[in-house]
């Protein structure tokens, strides 16, 4: 498979903080790869070098093999972002923004395809409003159909469902899902780590400016040690001799490697005189091996 996006040893100091520290990273053109880390990690640093918006210090990026870094522009042509701030030109209405935009790419002729991008974008009915009475969610709409009116084929989306509510967040991944059908590379940053995990099949975890972790999603999760998560509610005599735990009230909760594990614990409790009174097995979850690799590191 091509690389979308390659990254090696990019840094970026802002004053005294290094924003990033000799970031490498490789996306595999085709797929749907997550760029997940705590506030301040350095995701949005990373997409502004890749958009030309920050200058790295050193360190090279190409998207589809154009370098990003030096005077040739043809890289733009190739990628579509989606910035996280609400980014709009208030002279406008919809449309002519769609149209506005296009023409900086040389496209004079881009109605249908403007059209198009409002039908799958829900903003038909809007197109003829001026963008400074879109409430915010529509707005971010816009900014996505503006990162699209070139089609690219590499989109990279900065938090693209902060503030849009749940039933459009529903539309606009099918609509994502289709661009990455049609062979476009999607690269996502999203708190809500739930869609990350149902929708990317790649993931970097970064922390202070640096990549804790890159693999595939289901090995993230198959490799996760405390895989198995076990929460018990026990009545009567507790054991002394339980397995290590966290409380949370009445519950005691155990992060066990696999299935194998669960007979000894529920054995545990019933030979020391104890009843369950309710059980509730889960597996981790994206939440619980973000959480575990930022302790770590
Ligand atoms: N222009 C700037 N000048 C100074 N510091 C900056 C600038 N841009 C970003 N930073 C700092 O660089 C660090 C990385 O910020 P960045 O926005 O890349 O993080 P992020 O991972 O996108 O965070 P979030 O999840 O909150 O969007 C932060 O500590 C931020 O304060």
């Amino acid at each position: 498979m091509t690389e979308a996006i390659r990254i090696e040893g990019v840094s970026k100091r802002f004053g005294n903080l290094q924003a990033l520290d000799k970031i490498s990273l490789s996306v595999p053109h085709g797929s749907f790869f997550g760029l997940l880390g705590p506030n301040g990690a350095g995701k949005t640093t990373l997409i502004g070098i890749l958009g030309g918006l920050v200058r790295a210090d050193s360190g090279n990026a190409s998207i589809l093999g154009h370098n990003v870094m030096g005077q040739n522009l043809e890289y733009k042509r190739r990628v579509g972002i989606v910035p996280q701030e609400l980014l709009y030109d208030p002279f406008f209405t919809v449309r002519e923004a769609l149209i506005f935009q296009s023409k900086y790419f040389g496209l004079h002729n881009n109605g249908k395809h403007v059209d198009y991008l409002l039908e799958k974008l829900h903003l038909q009915d809007k197109a003829k409003i001026n963008t400074r009475r879109l409430s915010g969610g529509m707005k971010r709409r816009l900014m996505i159909a503006q990162a699209l009116v070139h089609s690219p084929p590499v989109i990279v989306l900065d938090e693209p469902t902060a503030g849009v509510d749940i039933n459009l967040r529903l539309t606009l991944w099918d609509f994502i899902r289709e661009l990455r059908a049609d062979g476009r590379t999607i690269i996502l940053t999203t708190h809500y780590l739930e869609e990350a995990e149902e929708l990317c099949d790649e993931i970097a975890l970064m922390r202070d400016g640096r990549i804790v972790a890159q693999d595939k999603t289901t090995h993230l999760l198959a490799n996760f040690e405390e895989n198995i998560r076990v929460r018990l509610k026990i009545t009567g005599s507790v054991p002394k001799t339980l397995p290590p735990h966290e409380r949370q009230g009445d519950y005691a909760i155990f992060s066990l490697p696999d299935c194998s594990h669960i007979n000894a614990l529920l054995n545990t409790v019933h030979n020391s005189g104890g009843t369950i009174t309710d059980m509730e097995v889960s597996r981790a979850d994206l939440e619980d091996v973000f959480i575990a690799m930022m302790k770590a590191h």
